[in-house]
């Protein structure tokens, strides 16, 4: 296909009188991996959410795979689809967040196959199937019967990334899903998402972990108070950033010396 499969375009975001977002715009193409850094407050998570519909944005359209998400257009006006059409757009776009969110009294299995036989309408013995894969490729396949008490910070979430990905979504979206765990197993995590990449899902990441980001991501975004300061290649901003507001930031976040770059 051509073209970006999403497309963002002068996206505002108001909390009461709190402007959060002032004019994103925004183009991934599939198989890119954009990963989004930025001071704590400065919107990166109510980006991602207004990304999924999760948020309504104030102002600004929001395209996935060249379908307006949450509008469309009728007599010439822009206005809301309706709840059950925006359910069957964010089934497109899978979200992995910062708080361990798994159903507790759901084996990991159960989990991962919910949603699919919810709303896919998959039989259990499909659906079983599928999320036997997806658990084998996130590397839980021998805690399938397991509840989220059970597991680790580190293993409930590569469950949830099991989960996201049962509803064979276009876009993953992942919203520092690494910032409540230990650096061990955060690893882990950032090893499954840096699989995935590999083998070319489209990913928005939020994330502090500058090591994967300057790894895994094809663009970094750097935001601040709400708008692109700046975005490139990571090669790019981790090295020669063109805003002394970006330099700042990584030094804080790198805990650089001095003398050191950026
Ligand atoms: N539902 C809400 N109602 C009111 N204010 C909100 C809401 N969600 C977010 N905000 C405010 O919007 C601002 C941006 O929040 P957001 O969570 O998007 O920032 P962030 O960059 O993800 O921060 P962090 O790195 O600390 O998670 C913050 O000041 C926050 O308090």
């Amino acid at each position: 296909m051509s073209g970006p499969i999403l497309r963002v375009e002068g996206l505002h975001k108001s909390f009461g009188e709190r402007e959060v977002l002032r004019g994103i715009g925004l183009e991934v193409a599939a198989g890119e991996v954009v990963v989004v850094i930025g001071p704590s407050g400065c919107g990166k998570s109510t980006l991602l959410r207004c990304l999924n519909h999760l948020e309504t944005p104030t102002r600004g359209r929001i395209w996935l795979r060249g379908e307006l998400l949450g509008m469309r257009e009728k007599d010439g006006r822009l206005v809301p689809r309706p709840e059950p059409e925006v359910d069957r757009q964010r089934t497109h776009i899978g979200m992995v967040f910062q708080r361990l969110n798994l159903f507790p009294h759901m084996t990991a299995l159960g989990n991962v196959i919910e949603a699919p036989m919810r709303v896919k309408g998959l039989s259990r013995t499909q659906a079983e199937e599928r999320g036997l894969r997806l658990l084998e490729r996130v590397g839980l396949l021998d805690r399938k019967d397991e509840y989220p008490a059970r597991l680790s910070g580190g293993q409930q979430q590569r469950v949830a990334i099991a989960r996201a990905l049962a509803m064979e979504p276009e876009v993953m979206l992942f919203d520092e899903p690494t910032s409540a765990l230990d650096p061990e197993l955060a690893d882990e995590v950032l090893q499954v998402m840096q699989a995935l990449a590999r083998e070319g899902m489209t990913m928005v990441v939020v994330t502090h972990e500058m090591e994967f980001a300057r790894a895994v991501a094809h663009r970094v975004l750097v935001l601040e108070a709400g708008v692109i300061l700046e975005q490139g290649p990571p090669s790019l901003i981790f090295t020669r950033p063109s805003q002394p507001r970006t330099r700042e930031f990584l030094r804080k976040v790198l805990h650089l010396r001095a003398d050191e770059n950026p």
